[in-house]
């Protein structure tokens, strides 16, 4: 059983528990087993975030990134991996596919009204700064 902890760095790799390597092509996406469950507290969530390496390097990156794992999850914790990149990447049984960060979250309620404070952005976004 492999260690999962985040003692010095931010995030604990998720490795692939897969049967037979999985080869993703160039625009393939496959869910990735992680052989890994959890029960998180109350109030908290997990995210599962690429590796700078793997993307960097091979174009590995999460299509759903963050994936959010709830505190109610109880199922296995799969990557949903996506190949960005020009060549066909094989993931083995063990390789660290993707990074998890624990955090807590802010639980809301949305009420509607029917004006909201104004500011000086407004409505503008998307760009509407500019570049410089
Ligand atoms: O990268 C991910 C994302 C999600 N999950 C699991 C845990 C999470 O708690 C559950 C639901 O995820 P999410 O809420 O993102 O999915 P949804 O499409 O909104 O499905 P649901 O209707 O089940 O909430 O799926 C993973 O294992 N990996």
């Amino acid at each position: 059983m492999p260690e999962y902890k985040t003692k010095d760095s931010a995030g604990c790799d998720l490795r692939a528990a897969v049967s037979e390597a999985i080869t993703l092509e160039p625009g393939k996406r496959a869910l990735i087993p992680t052989g890994l469950r959890m029960a998180l507290p109350e109030g908290y969530e997990a995210q599962i975030r690429p590796r700078s390496g793997l993307a960097y390097r091979n174009g590995i990156t999460m299509l759903n990134t963050p994936g959010t794992i709830d505190s109610d999850y109880r199922g296995e914790i799969k990557v949903l991996a996506i190949n960005h990149g020009e060549e066909a990447f094989t993931i083995n049984h063990g390789d660290r596919i993707a990074q998890m960060v624990v955090s807590p979250i802010l639980q809301i309620e949305i009420q509607q009204v029917y004006e909201l404070p104004k500011t000086k952005r407004g409505d503008g976004g998307f760009g509407s700064t500019g570049v410089r």
